[in-house]
């Protein structure tokens, strides 16, 4: 498993800035180590405005944006171009902004669906769809480059909350009844899949995710504080603002 690193901004619109960036350039080099890149996105509100940023940096052009994979790591289960589904916010604040060749993009299926208004048929065909695109030697899952996550109060990341069922899941994809952040039903990668990603990025700003960062951080279980028991295979990144890594220990701190 990959050794957490923590870098730390000093406010949330300069840790969408920085981290912004640093999608750019993982972009940028898996295109020219492997001539395509897969992001996963995940949705809230610092997530929202690291899109707009990549939105708004003029190098976003060096990307090309056709060879692109786009995946989800969580969705609310909701009617197509639902305000509230993480695919919508996306769309608005970049994927409508870059030239993706819309075959590429692949968000999770919305309760109005093909898949129908039943999360499990819907998480079914998501995995259905990450098998399609599996990378040689793997046989369900595609590569991906950098996989990004929000960080909840309660320490959930995707829609895997303390203590849910979901936790021990295996599949690829998973309904999620009960969530305890509305909406209550959600689909999910599980943590089997966001563990394969080349880079995890926890993304938290503000001091009400103090807490569950540094629990996390300091080695907290994975059922009560899911955050604790995400990895990349390569690179965990924790990007933080000055007010979320409060708690985070000494030790592991780069304080910009
Ligand atoms: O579907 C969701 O609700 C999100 O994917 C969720 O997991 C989010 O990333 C965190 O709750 C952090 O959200 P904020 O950045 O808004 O605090």
């Amino acid at each position: 498993m990959s050794e957490a690193s923590v870098a730390v901004h000093a406010d949330a619109d300069l840790l969408a800035q920085a981290v912004a960036v640093r999608l750019l350039v993982k972009l940028l080099d898996a295109q020219a180590d492997r001539g395509e890149a897969a992001m996963v996105l995940t949705g809230g509100r610092i997530a929202a405005a690291v899109y707009r940023a990549v939105a708004q940096l003029p190098a976003r052009d060096a990307v090309d944006w056709s060879r692109v994979d786009v995946w989800w790591g969580d969705e609310r289960f909701l009617p197509a171009g639902d305000p509230e589904r993480n695919e919508t916010q996306a769309r608005a604040a970049l994927l409508d902004v870059v030239p993706l060749d819309p075959a590429r993009v692949h968000p999770m299926p919305a309760s109005d669906g093909p898949a129908g208004n039943d999360p499990e048929a819907a998480a079914a065909a998501y995995a259905d769809e990450l098998a399609r695109a599996a990378r040689p030697g793997h046989a369900t899952l595609p590569h991906f480059d950098v996989l990004m996550l929000g960080v909840g109060e309660d320490g959930h990341v995707a829609s895997i909350f303390p203590e849910h069922p979901v936790h021990y899941d295996t599949r690829p994809c998973s309904a999620v009844r009960g969530s305890p952040k509305p909406p209550a039903v959600r689909t999910t990668l599980t943590l089997p899949t966001i563990n394969t990603a080349e880079e995890v990025w926890l993304v938290a700003g503000g001091a009400d995710k103090a807490r569950a960062v540094g629990m996390a951080l300091a080695g907290a279980g994975p059922v009560q504080l899911p955050a604790a028991g995400v990895h990349g295979v390569d690179r965990t990144r924790w990007l933080l603002d000055r007010a979320a890594a409060a708690d985070v220990p000494a030790r592991l701190r780069s304080l910009r």
